[in-house]
């Protein structure tokens, strides 16, 4: 959560406000319009001056609006702090205006616009955009006063001090000219005014000081005196905020020599008063000045006065301390600072869900939460596990390994060292399978089921069988034996016959599709012509189908003479072949632009009056692109009939008319 705002953006005043967002929408949007261009043109001009200026105030308002802080937002003690110091209504007030103004831009943009789409002229636009900024700058106008409020606000908040509410904090307080400036001078480096006459100290004071290793601060607050809150000034009232809002160790200064002006039983007056707001709270009476006046030297009846003070608020402690000859000071502080150590443990261990513990004496708060959380595993109930020694240990026949020894374990080590050593051997883990039968452990296909596995159902010689097979079939087809028996054949065998032919070719297709992978695998195969086809071919080709070719002879020709102007026109077409490839091929563009498609005679010339046509109506199809890539807006350019200089700077009649 925020404690400081020190980087709130300054806030203009109205007119500075104005100034600003005019001066953009000048600076940001085109200002050449002239009464010539169409009038959708002139009213997109204008209605764009209006919608920039008017989001540009609601920017800027929106943006101060977000600077400040929300009330709502902050801690209790700065919202009341803000409060005491510049009034919660009149700072709600005051940006209440502020975005009720951004409304009401907002509604005058949006009407004007509207009226905008229907002016006739660029004078009407004119106008109708001037009163819009008119009105926009008249509303702003209005905001004279929040503006001057919140930037005063702004540049008093900047200098608050930083005042954490939820770390350990050491409130100071008391009566004026006690001595409370002196003691938060004497334990950090602050740099508070110290003065003998009361009301010093005017605001909160901030300083910090490390005790066991932890970040304190103290504050300083201005003096109170003993009377109805409703009475109290601004400055005795930021001593109250502090003192009701921040969760603290409260250190109630007082100074029996009465030297600060104010009599011993007015300052026990006062504790009693404002005791209602130290409830929950660490509160010690701290006795200042000891070098002039202590506890003992009051007359008895103050003396007992003090005691009953003590009596009657239960968990409040005495302290005693003298500034100037810094007698105790730093016994106070170390007090103060345990204690209030001590407390923000034990409310941080309360602080948990689990408030009601199964267990009557378990641990409650967040102790308990945690332990909740956590379960100890122990041994069950009975058993115990004690230290296991081995045998050969306990009876001293243990040996250590001795490589030299010959009756040593033998280790795998060893056994590598007898295969040929590091590199050479390979660890053998077949050997530690746990099987069945450990014979299996090296079996080549090890997994079993049933008994059984695959090997089993392998016949080792069923290539050969299969040879046998064939080559006696085709003996018998050699020898006749199928044609003998083709006469008399019967049904059942005409169907084994026809099996068999199915067979074989099933057996041929499968072989060939097997080998053509083989010869594919990996292989990118880019189809190619295998021949080259000559020129004289394809037209013997042509006149066989019967088309007429000599146009397409003639284009080829034409074709083959501009790819290799230097090299013998042959008649062939070769593209593909290999040499062609290998050759190297002109840049040049192999057909000409202006007269490619014309239909050209055989010579390659282009007939004259379809090239000037064809000219024409390229032209003609250029015409469009040409007049969309003319000079536009974006072209910086000032027309010969209104030059610059006739247009900017003073007149006779006063001043050229910009905005
Ligand atoms: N003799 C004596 N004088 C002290 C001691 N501590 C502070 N003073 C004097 O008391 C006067 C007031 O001290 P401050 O520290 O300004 O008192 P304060 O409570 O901050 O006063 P306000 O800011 O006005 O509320 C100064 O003149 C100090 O010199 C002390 O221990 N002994
Ligand atoms: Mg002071």
């Amino acid at each position: 959560m925020k404690t400081t705002w020190k980087d709130i953006a300054p806030v203009p005043t109205s007119q500075e406000f104005i100034d600003i967002v005019l001066s953009r929408t000048q600076r940001r949007l085109p200002t050449q319009i002239r009464a010539g261009f169409k009038i959708s043109r002139i009213r997109g001009f204008y209605t764009r001056k209006v919608k920039f200026t008017a989001e540009t105030f609601s920017e800027k308002l929106q943006a101060i609006l977000e600077g400040f802080p929300r009330l709502q937002d902050i801690h209790p003690f700065h919202k009341d702090l803000l409060n005491t110091l510049y009034d919660a209504d009149h700072f709600k007030i005051a940006l209440g205006t502020l975005s009720t103004a951004k409304r009401l831009i907002e509604t005058v943009s949006r009407d004007y616009v509207r009226l905008l789409k229907y002016a006739q002229s660029l004078f009407q636009c004119k106008s109708l955009k001037r009163a819009a900024l008119g009105r926009m700058a008249t509303i702003c106008k209005r905001l004279k006063d929040p503006l001057v409020y919140l930037e005063q606000v702004r540049q008093h908040l900047g200098r608050l001090p930083s005042i954490d509410p939820n770390t350990r904090t050491l409130l100071i307080c008391g009566y004026p000219n006690v001595g409370k400036s002196s003691f938060l001078k004497s334990i950090t480096r602050a740099d508070v005014d110290v003065q003998p006459y009361a009301f010093t100290t005017k605001s909160l004071f901030v300083g910090h000081f490390d005790y066991k290793y932890l970040r304190f601060q103290a504050i300083d607050t201005p003096g109170i005196l003993d009377h109805p809150l409703e009475e109290m000034n601004t400055i005795e009232m930021q001593s109250i905020t502090a003192i009701a809002h921040l969760r603290s160790a409260i250190l109630y200064f007082m100074d029996l020599s009465e030297q600060c002006g104010y009599s011993v039983s007015a300052q026990m007056a006062l504790f009693n008063s404002i005791k209602p707001l130290f409830a929950n709270k660490l509160v010690f009476i701290v006795i200042n000045k000891t070098d002039v006046t202590k506890p003992e030297d009051l007359d008895l009846d103050q003396q007992q006065e003090l005691k009953d003070l003590l009596t009657q608020n239960s968990n409040t402690e005495l302290l005693q301390l003298s500034c100037v000859t810094s007698e105790g000071v730093q016994e106070v502080k170390n007090t103060v600072c345990d204690r209030l150590i001590a407390d923000r443990v034990a409310a941080k261990l309360k602080a948990g869900q689990a408030s009601q513990p199964s267990d009557a004496d378990a641990p409650t708060g967040r102790l308990g939460d945690l332990l909740a959380r956590i379960h100890v595993a122990r041994p069950l109930a009975g058993s115990v596990s004690e230290t296991y020694i081995p045998e050969a240990v306990k009876n001293g026949t243990y040996k250590k390994y001795d490589k030299s020894d010959p009756e040593r374990r033998r280790l795998e080590r060893d056994v590598e060292e007898e295969n040929g050593g590091a590199g050479v051997y390979n660890v053998d883990l077949k050997k530690i399978y746990d099987l069945a039968d450990p014979d299996w452990a090296h079996d080549k296909i090890p997994e079993f089921f049933n008994g059984k596995n695959v090997a089993d159902y392998v016949d080792p010689d069923i290539e050969e069988k299969l040879a046998a097979l064939e080559a006696e079939e085709e003996r018998l087809d050699a020898e006749g034996f199928y044609d003998e028996s083709e006469s008399m054949e019967d049904e059942d065998d005409a169907e084994i016959r026809m099996k068999a032919d199915l067979i074989r070719n099933k057996t041929t297709l499968i072989r060939n599709e097997a080998r053509m992978k083989k010869s594919l695998k990996n292989k990118a195969h880019i189809p190619r012509a295998k021949k080259s086809r000559t020129l004289g071919q394809m037209e013997k080709h042509f006149t066989s189908i019967g088309l007429e070719s000599s146009a397409t002879v003639d284009r080829a020709r034409a074709q083959i003479r501009n790819v290799r102007p230097g090299s013998t026109a042959g008649d062939e077409m070769d593209i593909d072949t290999p040499s062609a490839r290998a050759r190297s091929v002109s840049r040049a563009p192999r057909t000409n632009r202006l007269t490619d498609g014309l239909g050209s005679s055989a010579t390659g010339i282009t007939d004259p009056v379809k090239r000037e046509k064809a000219a024409r109506m390229s032209k003609l199809s250029q015409r469009k692109m040409n007049r969309m890539a003319r000079q536009g807006e974006a072209d910086r350019h000032e027309t010969a009939s209104l030059p610059a200089h006739l247009l900017k700077g003073k007149r006779s009649m006063g001043s050229a008319r910009s905005r």
